[in-house]
């Protein structure tokens, strides 16, 4: 492993969203943001403290927002959309005195309309999907389509594609726990037609308004629970008509459900839980 280095007496908050667990960072008092070899020591399940991405929070970049925030995936790199991250990270901007009630946060792309919902959990306004493959980036193809076939060793895959802020492939199987998550995931992630690697859903049609859904999140490899990909697999069902985006749609993951509905106005909010589980400091 590379050295890492991270400065003495590190406070960070370890939390998670449906099971998709973070390290959470507080720049705001100047901390630089941790580099790759920091992110992979700290998301390091055995010598580190264990985490899908690490969040960071400083300064807001619009004016109405409240903060800002910084995605890291396990491997060090760096992501544009954290939907289960940003429900944390305005769990923790309301339990620090810095936000409540409906309020704005800065991601690495966008600003997103935040709700705390009478659940104790938070409504985000990820946006809107966006289908043009040169916006996803999916190479090799030049019009928008409800499938695309990508051949991996031999086999034609049919998968949507999407951008929610960041790169998904979605496929539809028939049974979940069947799925060839980590294989095919793995696969499709490096294949050339995602030029920035992607996160890929398997996801299974229960009814308009249920789905199951795995995913294989880039930088990381499966997780519990992936809220752009939740917004990415109701979108491009909702786009072959078998889920009813616009009622709104649970979608349930291996560690827990969010909900996730368009508006008239094409963003897709998603709606779940936040959590904290410890305080801790690093020292590494
Ligand atoms: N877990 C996240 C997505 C995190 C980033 C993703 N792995 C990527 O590289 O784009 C979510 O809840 O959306």
């Amino acid at each position: 492993m590379d050295a890492a280095a991270a400065p003495a007496g590190l406070r960070f908050s370890k939390m998670h969203g449906a099971g998709n667990d973070f390290v959470v960072l507080d720049l705001r008092g100047g901390m630089p943001p941790p580099d790759a070899a920091l992110c992979r020591l700290l998301a390091d399940r055995h010598r580190g403290v264990g985490c899908d991405q690490i969040l960071t929070i400083a300064a807001p970049r619009s004016a109405d927002a409240v903060a800002s925030y910084g995605i890291w995936n396990a491997d060090g790199s760096p992501s544009q959309q954290c939907g289960n991250g940003a429900r944390c990270v305005a769990a923790w901007l309301v339990r620090d005195g810095a936000a409540s009630g409906d309020f704005v946060l800065d991601s690495p792309l966008a600003s997103h309309r935040v709700r705390q919902l009478d659940d104790g959990g938070f409504e985000v306004a990820i946006g809107a999907p966006a289908f043009a493959p040169a916006a996803i980036p999916l190479a090799g193809f030049d019009r928008e389509a409800d499938a695309y076939a990508i051949a991996i060793d031999g086999r034609t895959w049919p998968l949507g594609a999407v951008s929610m802020g960041n790169p998904h492939a979605v496929l539809e199987v028939d049974d979940v726990d069947a799925a060839p998550v980590a294989e095919l995931g793995a696969a499709l992630q490096q294949h050339p037609a995602f030029p920035q690697q992607c996160n890929a859903g398997f996801a299974q049609v229960l009814d308009a308004g249920h789905v199951r859904l795995r995913v294989h999140e880039r930088g990381v490899g499966e997780t519990l629970a992936c809220g752009s990909g939740a917004c990415a697999a109701v979108a491009v069902l909702a786009r072959r008509g078998r889920v009813d985006a616009a009622t709104g749609v649970d979608v349930e993951l291996p560690g827990g459900t969010l909900r996730i509905q368009q508006g008239t106005d094409g963003i897709l909010r998603m709606a779940g839980p936040a959590a904290f589980v410890y305080e801790g400091e690093f020292n590494a």
